[in-house]
């Protein structure tokens, strides 16, 4: 049936009114969670377009469930339908820890070449936060989402492979900095020009559309010079060469800084951003993590490599209620490929309790509605969220906060939504 498939020509989406939508549950708390929310999808869908609208669901297979019942974590034929119907939608997945399956979170992305993980990061009125203004922290991370360290491109102790990048490092490259050569293992960690300028690309480019003020690099580019210190010298070439009317950078300060003295720089600047202009600027990870809690406002679009947006992604949503509340999406913008997700993992301590949030996936289908183009249903979903929120009729992780709220189960939490839409 093609006319339930979801296209792209020209880098934009043609939606049918009845997209076929590939959705993979999830592992521990995922069935819970996923439950609770394609009821408040298909509810707001209902509601906003009364029927002409309808979001074809389509489970695919992934994870435990696959696993018993296929004997296969991935299936070809789930990738397959993510290629075929382009959008789709996840719940978690587990890794398991120091051994066993690599993360079939990163290999989605990777094997769809999902080189973009956005995780909008704010705060929904009244919900309970460790800091005094979380009204404050508004971002939007660009987390890198095919490279890095986090490809998982290493080798163990003991194993030949170990061995025999041992002797590489240190016979063919006079490596001699290694601590405890015959004990380490090692890890690799690429980070291509491609692939940066592609993820800074996207971030500037939403900066542009959205008319946010800022795009920070964030990188830990002093002690990786050529990987995380690469990435904020291509992501400023990138924005000079290709955004160069619409951005002012740092890059561009300190040149004009060296050559005509502080002041000069300084009134460059400010005539840039008095004009519309977007400042890209930089940060080193270790303090952009405390800047943003102590300067929030002052951080608007981040992009940033693979694991530094993991732990950034954490640290932010915790700034805002934590990660019960915390969308995502990986994106190619290139191909029209969109996996929506949860910024948390599958919390197994409560699954099947019907107790967990299930806030993050349900803010994920509304991204994806709005990526489709279905913003009425989006914005029913917002104001369901946020009503529920303002009555203070929530689930264990804001409750636990809030003075005089009410427990709600994880699938009452969704009712909630749905009656307040
Ligand atoms: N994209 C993915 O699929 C991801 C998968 N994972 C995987 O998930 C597994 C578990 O990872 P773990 O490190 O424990 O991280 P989790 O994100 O699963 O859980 C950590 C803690 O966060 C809180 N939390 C998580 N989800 C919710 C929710 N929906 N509502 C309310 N609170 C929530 C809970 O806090 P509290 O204890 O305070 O109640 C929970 O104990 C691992 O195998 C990991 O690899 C991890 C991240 C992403
Ligand atoms: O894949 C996993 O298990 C963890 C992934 C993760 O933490 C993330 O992408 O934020
Ligand atoms: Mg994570």
């Amino acid at each position: 049936m093609a006319e339930q498939k979801i296209t792209v020509k020209g880098g934009k989406l043609n939606v049918p009114d009845q997209p076929i939508i590939p959705f993979i549950e999830g592992d521990g708390t995922g069935p819970d969670i996923w439950a609770a929310s394609v009821r408040v999808f298909d509810a707001a869908v209902a509601k906003a377009y009364g029927g002409s609208r309808k979001l074809m669901w389509k489970e695919v297979m992934a994870g435990e469930k696959s696993f018993k019942q296929s004997g296969n974590w991935l299936p070809n034929e789930t990738l397959d339908a993510f290629r075929e119907y382009l959008v789709g939608i996840k719940g978690p997945l587990t890794t398991p820890v120091g051994g066993g399956i690599r993360s079939l979170n990163v290999a989605l992305r990777q094997e769809l070449d999902l080189y973009a993980c956005l995780r909008p990061v704010r705060w929904f009125e009244g919900v309970p936060s460790p800091v005094k203004r979380p009204d404050l922290t508004d971002m939007v991370i660009f987390r890198e989402n095919t490279e890095d360290i986090y490809a998982g491109i290493e080798y163990m102790n003991g194993t030949p492979q170990a061995q025999k990048m041992l002797e590489f490092l240190q016979d063919e490259m006079g490596v001699k900095k290694i601590r405890f050569p015959e004990t380490s293992s090692f890890g690799i960690k690429p980070v291509s020009k491609e692939g940066t300028e592609r993820l800074v690309r996207a971030a500037i480019e939403y900066a542009v559309l959205h008319k946010k003020p800022s795009v920070t690099i964030v990188h830990k580019g002093n002690i990786m010079k050529f990987t995380e210190g690469a990435f904020k010298t291509w992501g400023y070439e990138l924005a000079e060469r290709e955004f160069g009317d619409k951005v002012f950078t740092w890059s561009q300060y300190d040149r004009v800084a060296a050559k005509q003295g502080q002041e000069v720089a300084d009134a460059l600047q400010k005539a840039a951003l008095d004009s519309g202009k977007i400042l890209i600027k930089d940060s080193i990870a270790d303090a952009f993590l405390q800047q943003i809690l102590l300067r929030p406002s002052e951080y608007s679009v981040v992009a940033t490599l693979n694991l530094n947006g993991d732990y950034i992604s954490d640290a932010l949503a915790a700034i805002v209620g934590g990660i019960g509340i915390a969308p995502g999406a990986n994106i190619n913008y290139l191909t029209g490929h969109a996996i929506f997700e949860a910024t948390h993992g599958t919390a197994p301590k409560y699954a099947g309790l019907d107790k967990v949030n299930p806030g993050s996936v349900i803010l994920s289908g509304a991204m994806m509605l709005e990526h489709l183009g279905w913003q009425e249903a989006a914005d029913l979903i917002y104001s369901g969220i946020e009503a529920a929120i303002a009555a203070k009729r929530v689930t264990y992780d804001f409750e636990r906060q809030m003075e005089g709220a009410t427990l709600l189960k994880c699938s009452e939490f969704g009712d909630e939504v749905i009656a307040r839409m």
